[in-house]
């Protein structure tokens, strides 16, 4: 592939429709609902005759906003708010993570919906796009607390959720036994089991093998194969990794597998670094004991915003959205930057990137194994037949291996970023069904 790319078009010019401006929400610049509009701006060129209804994409199909009281441990009431935004139901029913932050914002879940939205179309599964969240830090909840709050968030989204219509799964601090709940409470309030209508559940109540890791492995699938085209050799490649947890983790454990030295580590807890490479069979379990990096023995602590100008070749952002500002494109020395977290880099920063001719692998194929292996839960519950751990490995290979090369050639031809063919193989699909239903009920 060739880069650095031409510049990228600017299309608010280029828009087809004038429709109002959405009142709920704000799409300030760095906003992620703004990097979201962003994205879609760059994209509509390359649309063609379907542009005429890429206005769809800037305004989510159906934005639910709950109350969410609970019963603290020491009798308490208190509100928090929750949120399950279905950005598009074109393609199918919605599918999208649930997440748990203390930051979390409508915007924040419409733009994570959005994304859901393009995602799923990149990679060609049968869902629309959607999100959910509770403004909450689950840090701060007992595990009762904790229960109670997903019981009664799932009963308050139950109106627009279930199998056939929207399936949630997890996202940053939510996990299987999250998930447990939630199926326990919809299945429970319709009378009948419905492990469908999660993904990401515990193995015992339908779950399917190899969720825990998907994404991870996707990021390491899809970074294997950009490496291969750059040609870049992973033995002994350097690979940063920004957030540890169940993406980050899973991803970096890969990477070392096949031969990459993980020469730097962040989350909240602070940043480690080890030129020779951080030993990941001592680090992993000292994560899971005590809750995150900053403790680890044998390597360098440097300060947090160091880490941007770590020397190596690949950068796996994998925390929060807008981590990679213009200030920290200019610092990167990192070769590829695969996209393990949802809208990590700013618009403005994927020109610099672009013009640095730095790779990005844009989240919206990196960060699709998991989703891909939902889907792959989603189908094994509806035929209650389960597959081995191997054959989803290999299955979720293949696919995101087509997806990345349909998209790579999509860049290629139009001598576009990666991000901009993903949007543009995405779009087409997702506006292509939207034009064949009409607009009509
Ligand atoms: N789980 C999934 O299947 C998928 C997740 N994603 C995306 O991947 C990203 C990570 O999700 P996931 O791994 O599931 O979440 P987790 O909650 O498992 O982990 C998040 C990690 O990011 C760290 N982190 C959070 N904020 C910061 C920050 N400001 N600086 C440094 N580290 C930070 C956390 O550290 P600490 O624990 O110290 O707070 C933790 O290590 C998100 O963007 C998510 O949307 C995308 C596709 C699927
Ligand atoms: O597994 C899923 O359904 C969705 C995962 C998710 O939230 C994401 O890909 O960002």
């Amino acid at each position: 592939m060739n880069t650095p790319h031409p510049p990228l078009p600017s299309s608010t010019a280029t828009r087809t429709t004038a429709s109002t401006p959405l009142s709920y929400v704000s799409s300030e610049p760095h906003s992620p609902w703004g990097t979201y509009l962003a994205q879609i701006d760059r994209v509509e060129p390359y649309l063609g005759r379907l542009a005429r209804w890429a206005e769809s994409l800037r305004r989510p199909k159906r934005s639910l906003i709950v109350d969410v009281p609970i019963e603290m441990d020491d009798g308490t009431v208190r509100h928090f708010e929750g949120y399950r935004v279905q950005h598009s139901l074109s393609r199918g029913p919605g599918k999208g993570g649930v997440r748990y932050h203390p930051d979390v914002t409508l915007g924040e879940v419409m733009a994570l919906a959005g994304w859901m939205t393009i995602k799923n179309a990149a990679v060609n599964l049968p869902y629309g796009g959607a999100k959910g969240g509770i403004r909450v830090d689950p840090k701060q909840l007992s595990l009762k607390e904790l229960e109670r709050l997903t019981r009664r968030y799932t009963s308050e989204i139950g109106i627009i959720i279930g199998p056939q219509q929207d399936i949630p799964a997890p996202d940053v601090n939510t996990n299987a036994q999250v998930m447990a709940w939630m199926m326990d409470t919809y299945s429970m309030n319709i009378g009948a089991t419905a492990s469908g209508v999660v993904t990401g559940k515990p193995i015992d109540l339908g779950g399917s093998l190899g969720r825990v890791k998907a994404t991870g492995r996707g990021v390491f699938v899809t970074g294997r194969e950009a490496a291969r085209r750059a040609g870049l050799n992973l033995d002994g490649a350097r690979v940063a990794v920004q957030g540890f947890g169940n993406v980050g983790s899973a991803a970096a454990e890969l990477f070392a597998g096949a031969g990459a030295k993980i020469v730097a580590v962040q989350d909240h807890t602070g940043t480690i670094a080890n030129p020779g490479g951080l030993d990941m069979a001592e680090l992993m379990p000292q994560v899971r004991r005590e809750g995150g990096v900053g403790g680890f023995a044998g390597c360098e602590r440097i300060a947090d915003e160091d880490f941007w100008g770590i020397d190596c070749d690949i950068l796996i952002p994998a925390a929060l959205e807008g981590q990679i500002d213009v200030l920290r494109a200019n610092r990167l020395r990192a070769r590829l930057v695969l996209e393990g977290a949802n809208g990590p880099t700013l618009p403005d920063a994927d020109d610099v990137l672009a013009e640095r001719g730095i790779l990005v692998v844009p989240d919206v194929i990196c960060n699709a194994g998991g989703v891909t292996v939902s889907y792959f839960e989603w189908v094994q519950d509806f035929s209650s037949f389960f597959w081995t751990e191997d054959e989803i490995n290999v299955r979720l290979d293949k696919i995101m291996v087509e997806a990345l090369r349909r998209i790579w050639d999509m860049a290629d031809q139009h001598r576009i970023p990666l991000r901009t063919a993903a949007f543009a193989v995405a779009c087409e699909r997702i506006l292509m069904a939207r034009e064949m239903r009409g607009l009509y009920p």
